[in-house]
């Protein structure tokens, strides 16, 4: 398969074979001889896609094919400018999810943006750049049964993808944590005055240390000026601009496809004992025709956390029931798809009034933001390179104590004791409904958002039909732990926040506004009359009025040893069926207490140097013969 051919490829009759009125091949055999065939067809060219993409096609001899439901993120514009992440929502690259109607949350429906084009979310996220905790991982081995992916299995590739651009006026980095090779840009950029001198000080003045790196072994506990991916030309340096450069798309065995929405696995279920995946079908757009490709090793999936159970589901993979209710045959039964769903949810910002000319929500009106796009435009800095996460601090919110609060504290659910439960996140803009809401009367805000890194509550993904192009029933089923663990948890956070707010430091920046002790109106918290008389009650009420996500949903086709609990063993192969793996932030077998992208992506680059080895030892076996 060496034709030439041009990526981003977008007509399926270039690279794919279309569907028989027959309908799909029913064995290996058949696919083999009567559809286009690829070793590999990776489905989802998110931050595994495209990592699983780029490292098994380096292999000259192996054909690849990356099948991406949405668009070429590479004349986008606001999602090269780190700060014009919230411009992607609701847009045509963002799949647009809502959750059910969250109980806890007065049964408000959540929006879920998930980025919907190459590169995946890491193409509208907002780059802030986490290894997260090490136990963390170190759990997932010791307690989920996943040996091979503790920390120090990861941390090779953490350091192989990475090419880190010190400052020299942050210089407590220790570089043997950091890779300096690597494909993918992390660094410092720009910080606001408020957050540095404001935010991380009072964070500092209410005992909170300063943490200068947490992407080492000694965790993410402290306050730290947040290190983003994004590259020296102030630009997202997202999976897809690292993993997929143009020198990579030349690749001759190397095919990318957009707008190929991948509606089912094909199986062969007469040739083996047990169902083998030989390659997919998939559509252009809803209704629309039928296209196959064969996969001559393996199908990946790498849909993310939401479609990849999905994909599963109608595929025949999943629980019975469920597939008997949408009239699915089943191909393998497993009650673990599309369960373990757990999110990161915040309680939504605490907005500071700040003083004129303190944040950057003047960027809001295209006149003032004009000389900081001609400054980003000509020599890639300033304001636009902030990517609004700019600082954060990762406590545990047993270390507090609130005389005000009527709940029991917290209990530790942490993965260890140097692990945290709790982020607060420092913004200098008002992050209001995912930046959509312009904060009031053109004020300058600042934005602090509490989040639970460790939840309880767990959820689902499941069908709502068997069309892949009607989106699934998300139900993360927020703060619905029976000892309200995760309701005491962000309640903790809210109480830092009030300490924080009333730092010396922090106060420097801020400028009052009229006392308010209604919940409801716009500066409350921040307007009350007396922050300690705050009650419990308004500020359950508040936050279920509010609460978000922070995007970072896993585990709905976790890993784990047995098919009992989880849907892929420790290789990522899915239980029971052969030739089909997963790899994105599904088979997480549970929650991080961070940003995942760089745990994500160390994991692809660690499956596809496993995937290669295994290649590598059956080309040497076939040698010897
Ligand atoms: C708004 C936002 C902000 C975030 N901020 C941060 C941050 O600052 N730092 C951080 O570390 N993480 C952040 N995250 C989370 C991070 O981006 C995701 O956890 C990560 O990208 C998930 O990787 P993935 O490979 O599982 O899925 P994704 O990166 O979402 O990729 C899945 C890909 O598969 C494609 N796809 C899905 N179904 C199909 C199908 N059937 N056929 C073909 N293609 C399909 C999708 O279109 C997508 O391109 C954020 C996420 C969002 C949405």
């Amino acid at each position: 398969m060496n034709r030439r051919h041009r990526n981003p490829l977008s007509d399926p009759l270039h690279y794919a074979t279309p569907q028989l009125h027959a309908g799909p091949p029913a064995t290996y055999a058949t696919a083999q001889r009567t559809l286009r065939g690829y070793d590999y067809v990776i489905v989802g060219a998110g931050a595994a896609g495209c990592v699983l993409a780029n490292q098994l096609s380096e292999d000259k001899n192996i054909s690849v094919l990356l099948l991406e439901a949405g668009g070429d993120h590479s004349k986008i514009l606001a999602s090269k400018i780190p700060l014009m992440f919230p411009k992607l929502f609701h847009g045509e690259n963002d799949w647009k999810y809502f959750t059910v109607e969250q109980r806890a949350l007065a049964s408000r429906r959540l929006y879920w943006p998930r980025g919907r084009m190459i590169g995946g979310s890491t193409s509208m996220n907002a780059m802030m750049y986490h290894h997260c905790s090490k136990s963390d991982f170190d759990e997932w081995a010791s307690v989920h049964g996943c040996e091979g992916w503790s920390y120090d299995a990861l941390a090779p590739y953490l350091r192989r993808m990475e090419k880190f651009t010190p400052n020299p006026g942050r210089p407590a980095i220790d570089s043997q944590h950091r890779g300096a090779d690597g494909k993918w840009h992390t660094g410092y950029s720009w910080l606001s005055e408020i957050s540095d001198k404001g935010f991380v000080a009072a964070c500092e003045e209410v005992g909170i240390p300063a943490n200068p790196d947490v992407n080492t072994t000694r965790g993410s506990l402290g306050v730290t000026r947040f290190q983003t991916f994004i590259d020296s030309k102030g630009q997202r340096s997202s999976m897809a601009t690292a993993f997929l450069s143009p020198e990579v798309l030349q690749r001759p065995n190397l095919y990318v496809a957009c707008h190929a929405q991948v509606t089912r696995v094909i199986f062969d279920t007469l040739s083996t004992k047990e169902p083998t995946a030989i390659g997919v079908e998939f559509q252009t757009s809803r209704g629309g025709p039928r296209f196959e490709v064969h996969a001559k090793r393996e199908v990946i999936l790498c849909g993310g956390s939401v479609n990849t159970p999905q994909t599963l589901l109608l595929s025949g993979i999943g629980p019975s029931e469920e597939l008997a209710d949408h009239r699915i045959p089943v191909v393998q039964e497993n009650d673990a798809v599309g369960k373990n769903l757990k999110d990161h949810l915040c309680t939504t910002a605490m907005l500071c009034k700040a003083k004129s000319g303190k944040t950057l929500d003047y960027l809001s009106s295209t006149v003032q933001a004009l000389p900081a796009l001609i400054q980003w435009m000509l020599f890639g800095k300033g304001p636009l390179t902030n990517n609004i996460g700019e600082a954060a601090a990762f406590i545990r919110s047993t270390d507090y104590r609130f005389p005000q609060s009527l709940e029991s504290p917290a209990e530790d659910n942490t993965s260890g004791p140097t692990a945290p439960d709790l982020e607060v996140i420092g913004a200098p803009m008002a992050f209001i409904h995912h930046g959509e809401e312009a904060p009031i009367n053109g004020s300058n805000v600042f934005s602090m958002v509490p989040i639970s890194l460790r939840p309880r509550s767990s959820g689902t993904v499941t069908l709502q039909s068997r069309d892949a192009f009607d989106p699934p029933i998300i139900d993360p089923n927020y703060l619905s732990d029976q000892d309200n663990n995760d309701l005491k948890v962000l309640l903790a956070g809210l109480r830092v926040c009030l300490k924080i707010m009333r730092s010396p430091a922090f106060q420097k920046f801020l400028e009052p506004v009229p006392v308010d002790d209604d919940p409801s109106s716009y500066w409350w918290p921040y307007s009350s009359s007396d922050i300690d008389a705050i009650s419990e009650g308004d500020l359950i009420r508040w936050m279920k009025e509010k609460a978000f996500t922070l995007y970072h949903p896993v585990g709905t086709a976790r890993m784990g040893p047995t098919p009992d609990n989880s849907v892929v063993d420790m290789e990522c192969r899915v239980h029971g069926v052969n030739r089909l793996r997963v790899m994105d932030a599904s088979i997480f077998p549970e929650q991080i207490s961070g940003h995942p992208t760089a745990p994500i992506g160390a994991m692809a680059f660690k499956l596809s140097d496993e995937i290669r080895k295994g290649v590598a030892a059956e080309v040497s076996a076939s040698a010897k013969l």
